[in-house]
């Protein structure tokens, strides 16, 4: 299949424009591919890896579209299965479960000028667009570091709890929502045999739209454990919940349109580096319409009202750039 690509990572200010192949990979499947980009789907189905990437002129990026159903909820279907959602947890030893729904937009503009509007209003983000023949085309642009390894050092990062107003002190419902990402990940690289591990924050960060808790774990990690380590953390209660499994039938159930590649990852590999994305803050797009997914993480303490206006305030980091 052929597949278009462009980034900008947040380290840099320059994007990459990049055309090759992509070839579907079974699950995790990505660490001994050589050098590519992996796009790896939530529910693991379709995963895709991209090589024989070669620089391209942005002029040369092409498009490829492929219609699909996107089942939309409505405001009101939404705060009534928040709801459930919420007394299922009260009722149950589920701690956390991440809803989340699609919000369909008209788009106007050339892709490629959403993918720079996105580059200039957010230097701290993963911004992408990635076209994949038979596939798709879809945006983003992630706060979110999944993964980064250099050798055995290993990088990653707990991002959760969300805040409107940058002025506002933390409730408890974000602070303990945030708690259960980093408790996860503190267990999955003990299980994993990580060595020297550091752990920096929560503090705050300001995606430019809404502020996250954010705690950074630095690790020393063999080189065998690095596939299982990606399977564990993958997905993480910033993305699922919490229990995994419990949390991941939850989502099944509740949620009424396919994740596909959103609460997926995505980024750059090569044999001794990984430098990898949560697929947040994206839209799949055809010829004209924008679909946007939209999550937050649902607590006992959680109000269906605020998870609404927060997925709303969640959109506006693309639907500013759609017109
Ligand atoms: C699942 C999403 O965000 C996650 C990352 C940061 C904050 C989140 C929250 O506050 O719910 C989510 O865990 C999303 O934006 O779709």
């Amino acid at each position: 299949m052929k597949a278009f690509l462009a980034y900008r990572h947040p380290e840099s200010v320059i994007p990459i424009y990049l055309a090759g192949r992509a070839q579907e990979i079974s699950a995790f499947d990505f660490l001994n591919k050589g050098e590519g980009f992996v796009f790896h789907a939530f529910d693991n189905e379709k995963n895709l890896f991209l090589d024989q990437l070669n620089t391209i002129e942005q002029e040369s990026f092409d498009f490829f579209y492929h219609p699909h159903e996107h089942e939309i909820i409505s405001k009101q279907a939404y705060l009534e299965t928040c709801s459930t959602i919420i007394e299922k947890i009260r009722t149950s030893p589920i701690q956390k479960i991440v809803f989340s729904r699609i919000q369909k937009e008209r788009y106007h503009r050339n892709p490629l000028a959403i993918f720079k509007s996105l580059n200039e209003s957010y230097p701290n983000s993963f911004n992408y667009i990635i076209s994949i023949e038979n596939v798709g085309t879809w945006v983003g642009a992630t706060p979110e570091q999944f993964l980064k390894k250099d050798h055995q050092k290993l990088t990653t990062v707990s991002l959760a709890g969300t805040k409107l107003d940058p002025a506002t002190p933390w409730g408890t419902k974000e602070i303990v929502e945030q708690q259960i990402v980093s408790d996860f990940i503190a267990e999955q690289l003990k299980k994993n045999q990580c060595e020297n591990t550091e752990i920096n924050g929560p503090s705050t960060i300001n995606t430019g739209v809404v502020s996250h808790l954010k705690t950074i774990f630095n690790t020393t990690i063999k080189n065998s454990y690095t596939g299982q380590i990606i399977k564990d953390l993958h997905p993480t209660p910033a993305t699922c919940g919490l229990p995994k499994n419990e949390a991941l039938k939850e989502i099944q159930h509740f949620e009424q349109h396919k994740r596909r590649y959103y609460t997926g990852f995505l980024g750059l590999v090569n044999s001794n580096q990984l430098d990898l994305f949560v697929n947040l803050r994206c839209m799949e797009i055809d010829a004209n319409y924008a679909y946007l997914y939209l999550g937050g993480g649902i607590t006992c303490d959680s109000d269906p009202a605020l998870e609404w206006h927060e997925t709303l305030h969640k959109a506006k980091t693309l639907d500013h750039f759609l017109r």
